[in-house]
């Protein structure tokens, strides 16, 4: 009987799930659809062009010998792109892409259509002046080895880093990187320029922020030599322009702008934006120029979870020769959730304080200190918020925890809930077992002695309730 797309797709995942991590292979295949299967060729559809180039770049060899293993070696494989038409109502368009583990890439194919098709004459050009010295106005500092990755920012870090090595040479042009303040866009904005100058020293990039722009585009044209601005900038290689939301409304600059962007690109330039807006919220905008925001990647960023900010401000302090207690340092990393930039500045005030008191950092001068930056400086524990604690941390649904369900992940995540609610609240063994639908005070008796009993003999099990009740006391800090 012939095997549908589905069924060798499903067998290929099996293969792949043994050999690729639970993060990746959630993340890069789990998005996948089989499509089709025709004489030995299995389409899949992946979502974006940005999704294909990284199965390709990373996971080629593997999709190559997991599908030829399930369909022999004349198999190939092709990828349907979705691509974004930018009007949600649509239906998405495709273009399809040939796998380059069974097919030898040519030039013309590989080229995604995302470039111009019919290229403007342009008026700026200057004849014969091929490189400029310019101060690139970017902060040293701000360099990828700086800059913490985590699921926050993985995708953008990384496109980030595939466009320094080939600025103008890959699909992500522009890349725009938006996400809320203070969470890292200029940081990784500047390090992809810090980065191509390393690599490519040869090549002219160039920082600027919207509004430094903006004026200097007034000045320019109060003085009538609007050309010369523009000229300026179509002889840079890869320009970075950050905050791109404050060019809303500024109609002539957005002008210029364009024949900046177009020029640019059609040369094979790179350009790196920045805004605090998905390009498609982006009010006040032209729409010609939010169209070409969409020819290359836009990557968000998001506030980095516990983990990740305890990453940056161990990182932070290495940097800055500076040590602090592992308690404290995690009272910041849990208490500082709005932002980055609010996470170094609570670290500042810190050290601050302790050197002009002349006192060692500890947790009671990190409460003292960080009162302005934490809302609630001792939050009650109840019940409720160690369930919901349990829950995320082992990925289990809230219901889950109350039926009777023998599921042994499930049965174990309500003993060490019911554990953790002996410990950390005042309440009996009643009501604790009246939060776990109905249940009588016995079981929470036996939970708890399972969880005691289990933590002296199962390793993984007493890491897993000893970072638990780590979290439950950092939220009753
Ligand atoms: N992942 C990270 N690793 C290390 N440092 C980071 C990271 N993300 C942000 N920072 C630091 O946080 C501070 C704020 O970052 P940045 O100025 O780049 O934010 P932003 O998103 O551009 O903010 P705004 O929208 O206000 O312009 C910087 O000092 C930066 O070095």
């Amino acid at each position: 009987m012939n095997k549908t797309c589905e069924q060798v797709w499903e067998r290929c995942l099996n293969i792949i799930r043994d050999i690729v991590e639970w993060q990746p292979f959630k993340t890069w295949f789990e998005p996948i659809k089989p499509i089709q299967l025709e004489n030995n060729v299995l389409t899949i559809q992946v979502p974006s062009q940005f999704f294909y180039e990284y199965l390709e770049e990373h996971y080629v060899g593997l999709l190559g010998k997991t599908i030829k293993r399930e369909l022999g070696k004349e198999a190939r494989l092709e990828y349907r792109i979705v691509v974004e038409n930018g009007t949600p109502h649509q239906h998405p368009k495709t273009v399809n892409m040939p796998g380059q583990f069974t097919k030898a890439k040519k030039d013309s194919e590989v080229d995604f259509p995302l470039t111009i098709q019919n290229p403007v004459k342009n008026p700026f050009v200057i004849p014969g002046i091929k490189r400029v010295q310019i101060d690139s106005q970017l902060n040293p500092h701000y360099t990828f080895d700086a800059y913490i990755e985590g699921d926050c920012n993985r995708v953008a870090r990384r496109a980030g880093k595939t466009v320094s090595e080939k600025p103008g040479g890959t699909s992500f042009n522009p890349l725009v990187i938006y996400g809320s303040v203070g969470l890292g866009k200029t940081h990784l904005a500047q390090a992809i320029g810090n980065e191509v100058k390393r690599l490519h020293p040869n090549k002219a990039v160039l920082y600027v922020s919207a509004e430094k722009f903006i004026n200097q585009f007034i000045d320019h044209s109060k003085n009538s030599i609007i050309n010369d601005f523009i000229h300026f900038y179509q002889l840079i290689d890869v320009l970075i322009v950050d905050d791109i939301q404050f060019f809303a409304r500024a109609e002539k600059t957005q002008d210029a702008f364009f024949a900046i962007f177009n020029h640019l690109h059609q040369s094979g330039k790179q350009l790196i934006l920045t805004s605090d807006k998905s390009p498609k919220d982006l009010d006040g905008l032209q729409e010609r120029l939010l169209s070409r925001f969409r020819w290359g990647l836009s990557a968000d960023m998001q506030m980095p979870d516990f983990e990740t900010r305890m990453e940056i401000l161990e990182m932070k302090m290495k940097n800055d020769g500076l040590e602090m207690p592992k308690e404290v340092v995690k009272y910041v990393a849990y208490n500082i959730q709005s932002n980055v930039r609010e996470l170094e500045g609570a670290l500042i005030s810190l050290l601050a304080q302790s050197s002009l008191n002349r006192k060692e950092i500890d947790l009671e001068l990190a409460k003292r200190v960080l009162k302005s930056f934490v809302k609630t400086s001792s939050k009650e524990i109840t019940i409720e918020s160690i369930q919901k604690m349990v829950c995320e941390y082992f990925d289990v649904p809230y219901d889950k925890l109350l039926q009777k369900t023998r599921k042994r992940e499930i049965v174990q995540a309500r003993q060490i809930t019911m554990y953790l609610a002996k410990s950390f609240t005042k309440n009996s063994l009643k009501t604790i077992g009246e939060h776990f639908g109905g249940r009588d005070h016995t079981t929470v008796i036996h939970s708890c002695q399972t969880v005691k009993d289990l933590m002296d003999t199962d390793n993984t099990f007493r890491d897993n309730v000893i970072e638990l009740q780590q979290k439950v006391q950092l939220a009753a800090m």
